[in-house]
């Protein structure tokens, strides 16, 4: 169990990744100095160093927050992945430690979105292999292989925030949109859901993949999905790199069964910037490849700083946990003129009353009290009308209660 309770201007934040100076700002103006900044990830010896004395960290899409990582992490309380997808941290560990993982859910979805129609019309006019040939001193001036996006189908595999969107700019340009999603979706506009994947794939001329990273994702589209689409068909993912077979998808871009790719993100993908990309798409020149930009737009970057670091001050601040991905969602209302003692715990019955035990102990009445459970994890928020030491006693003796995974003082 860990000490966390310290003034703004003890808690430490360690920003990885190129986060936007947006954060930087957000977390100074409400009080945070000690902010270290990054340009890149930290190789993973140096992030276990680094973890263990910062109590807040901000990450993007290529820093792994394993359970060995995490283990590191004394004195850590919160993680802000300054993006939309939360593969790269294991929840489950960071919850049994007490810590909750804020994202940006939306704010670089257009960026995205507007990155996939634009490869869509690219690839339906041949123009990656045009342009490769153009660059090696090539001209082949003709229509062949080429086709307007207007009447065209484009099947958008996951219908959520960004697979919407896709929809949404894909109808403007006069394209019949196809979705499937393993929720029901509301669709926008004329879009019609798919009866399943298998039918997406088989009437689509463009195929694009908007899902998360999960055991169900992994390689969902694999030879025999990409058999299953017509012949010529483009196919664009900008979800995750796991979702592909890449080597089924290379033979099929090189049989011509795929008329043309455009992939952002890969199985591997390299470290920083300066190192090379290792995958069998390199090369071809019917494939868009881009270095994992989908969200990279200065406006989302610099909207998903102000969000993410906003809701890491409210967590550090306030104790609030809307939004976490992970955690107990509990939304506060200020604490002015009173100390707010937060308790998180395993999620076994019991630990709340031995909780109030502890104030009637101390004979300490209770302002106000908050309670959420998830199937893992208890979050207590009590507000007590007391002074500093009073404050100090009570947190010592809820560190004492069985099932105890962290607590907090603010003052
Ligand atoms: N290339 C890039 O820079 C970026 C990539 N992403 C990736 O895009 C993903 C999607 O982002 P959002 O649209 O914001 O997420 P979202 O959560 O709003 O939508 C994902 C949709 O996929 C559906 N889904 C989940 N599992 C499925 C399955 N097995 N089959 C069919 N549908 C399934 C969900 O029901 C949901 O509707 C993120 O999780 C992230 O990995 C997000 C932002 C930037
Ligand atoms: O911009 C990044 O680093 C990651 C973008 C991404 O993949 C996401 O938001 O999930």
């Amino acid at each position: 169990m860990q000490k966390t309770s310290y003034p703004r201007q003890d808690i430490r934040v360690l920003l990885l990744e190129g986060i936007s100076e947006s954060a930087v700002q957000t977390f100074r103006a409400a009080g945070y100095t000690q902010v270290e900044v990054h340009p890149k990830s930290l190789p993973e010896d140096e992030l276990k160093a680094r973890i263990a004395d910062v109590h807040i960290v901000g990450i993007r899409s290529r820093t792994q927050l394993t359970a060995e990582v995490l283990a590191e992490a004394r004195r850590l309380m919160a993680v802000g992945c300054f993006c939309i997808g939360t593969n790269q941290v294991d929840l489950d560990a960071a919850e049994l430690a007490g810590i909750p993982a804020f994202n940006a859910p939306y704010s670089n979805t257009r960026s995205v979105a507007e990155l996939v129609l634009a490869e869509a019309i690219m690839l339906l006019r041949g123009i990656p292999q045009k342009s490769a040939q153009c660059h090696r001193g090539g001209w082949s001036k003709s229509a062949e292989g080429s086709h307007e996006a207007r009447g065209k189908t484009i099947g958008i595999v996951g219908y959520g925030h960004i697979g919407t969107q896709v929809g949404v700019l894909a109808e403007s340009l006069g394209m019949q949109v196809l979705f499937h999603d393993i929720e029901a979706k509301l669709s926008l506009g004329n879009a019609r859901a798919a009866a399943d994947l298998a039918d997406l794939l088989a009437r689509s001329d463009v195929v694009t993949l908007h899902v998360p990273e999960t055991p169900a994702t992994r390689m969902m589209i694999g030879e025999q999905q990409i058999a299953a689409m017509k012949p010529g068909v483009h196919l664009i993912n900008a979800s995750r790199g796991s979702v592909v077979d890449i080597d089924a998808l290379a033979a099929a871009l090189q049989s011509g069964h795929v008329a043309g790719a455009a992939v952002d993100v890969f199985p591997v993908e390299p470290k920083g910037n300066g190192e090379s990309l290792d995958s069998p798409l390199v090369g071809l020149d019917n494939v868009i490849l881009t270095p994992h930009v989908g969200g990279s737009t200065l406006e989302a970057q610099d909207n998903i700083g102000i969000e993410v670091a906003a809701k890491l001050v409210r967590y550090s601040d306030n104790g609030s946990t809307l939004s976490a991905v992970n955690f107990p969602e509990v939304t506060l209302p200020e604490h002015e003129g009173s100390h707010r003692l937060l308790h998180i715990h395993r999620n076994v019955p019991g630990v709340l009353s031995r909780i109030n035990e502890v104030f009637s102990q101390q004979g300490i009445n209770i302002d106000g009290q908050f309670l959420r459970t998830d199937a893992k994890v208890g979050y207590v928020v009590i507000d007590v009308s007391t002074g500093d030491t009073e404050a100090g006693k009570l947190r010592a003796a809820l560190m004492d209660v069985p099932g105890t995974l962290r607590t907090r003082v603010l003052y």
